[in-house]
């Protein structure tokens, strides 16, 4: 148990995870045991009552669900008073907006989404939104495991959002792009004006690639998670700040800022 200031033993934070028996889930419940200052007080999956999470006295509930659960969750958490970290994927603005509007009635509650907890990932994210006003092309192809529900990812979606600010901010206009599709889907999904491709393929974990270009020169900017333990830190990092920052916090930028 850690120390505070005044020589007394900091309490540790107690969590409640979401889809416990999921990939990321169960990852998630190793990393929390793995440490000296969370304890891992209740292990929820589909099926399972919510209310085991209150019970238990969580203080902080961490939920990779699916897309489809993830917003009765997460009304069910603002409205007990504990705080969240979110990575399942799926929110929408007007998620987010929906997500604002309930912690409005809570002001001393904490959510934190974000669509990727790996650092390098949120890196990756940072430098494509950098890059994107210097190049006249981008295009996203974001790879996964074929077991994925939901496609774009939630990481292509977010980079592909922050590429379009970008890019509008700099008075940039549409990529240059003559091709006609000759079938349907041939040149991937629009979001904001931002190709993307979604590969899926056994053996594959999560992988992003970035890539721009202008006369003649391309500048590729990649990640890749090879392994679900990748995405511990952040999740560590979300669950310790998540106490201290009330409000909707989305992505890892401000968290990796503080700390
Ligand atoms: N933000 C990030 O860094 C990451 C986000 N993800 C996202 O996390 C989500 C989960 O991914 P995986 O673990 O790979 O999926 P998974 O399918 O392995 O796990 C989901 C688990 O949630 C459970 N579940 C479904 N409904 C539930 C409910 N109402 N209450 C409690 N549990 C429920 C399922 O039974 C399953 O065990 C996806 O949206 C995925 O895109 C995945 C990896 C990293
Ligand atoms: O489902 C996954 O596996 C992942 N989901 C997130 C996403 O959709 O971006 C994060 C990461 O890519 C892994």
């Amino acid at each position: 148990m850690r120390e505070a200031l005044d020589g007394k033993p900091d309490e540790p934070i107690r969590v409640g995870v979401l889809g416990a028996r999921g990939r990321m889930g169960a990852e998630v419940c190793r990393a929390v045991d793995g440490t000296d200052d969370l304890d891992l007080v209740a292990a929820v999956d589909e099926g399972d009552e919510l209310s085991a999470v209150a019970d238990a006295g969580a203080r902080v509930v961490v939920d990779f669900t699916t897309p489809d659960a993830v917003m009765d969750n997460l009304r069910w958490c603002v409205d007990q008073g504990i705080h969240a970290v979110v990575g399942t994927t799926g929110f929408t603005g007007q998620r987010l907006d929906q997500v604002r509007d309930w912690l409005s009635d809570r002001p001393g509650v904490g959510v934190v989404i974000a669509p990727n907890f790996g650092i390098g990932a949120v890196l990756m994210m940072q430098f494509a939104a950098r890059a994107a006003r210097f190049f006249e092309s981008v295009e996203i192809i974001e790879q996964h495991h074929p077991r994925k529900l939901d496609a774009p990812s939630g990481t292509a979606t977010y980079t592909a959002r922050a590429i379009a600010r970008a890019r509008a901010e700099a008075g940039l206009g549409p990529a240059p792009d003559a091709t006609k599709d000759e079938v349907p889907g041939a040149r991937g999904a629009e979001i904001d004006g931002v190709r993307v491709h979604a590969v899926r393929a056994a053996g594959l974990v999560a992988h992003q690639e970035v890539l721009f270009g202008t006369t003649g020169e391309t500048l590729t900017i990649r990640h890749d998670s090879y392994d679900r333990v990748s995405f511990m830190p952040g999740v560590l990092l979300a669950v310790r700040s998540v106490v201290r920052r009330p409000g909707l916090t989305v992505g890892l930028d401000a968290l990796l800022d503080d700390g």
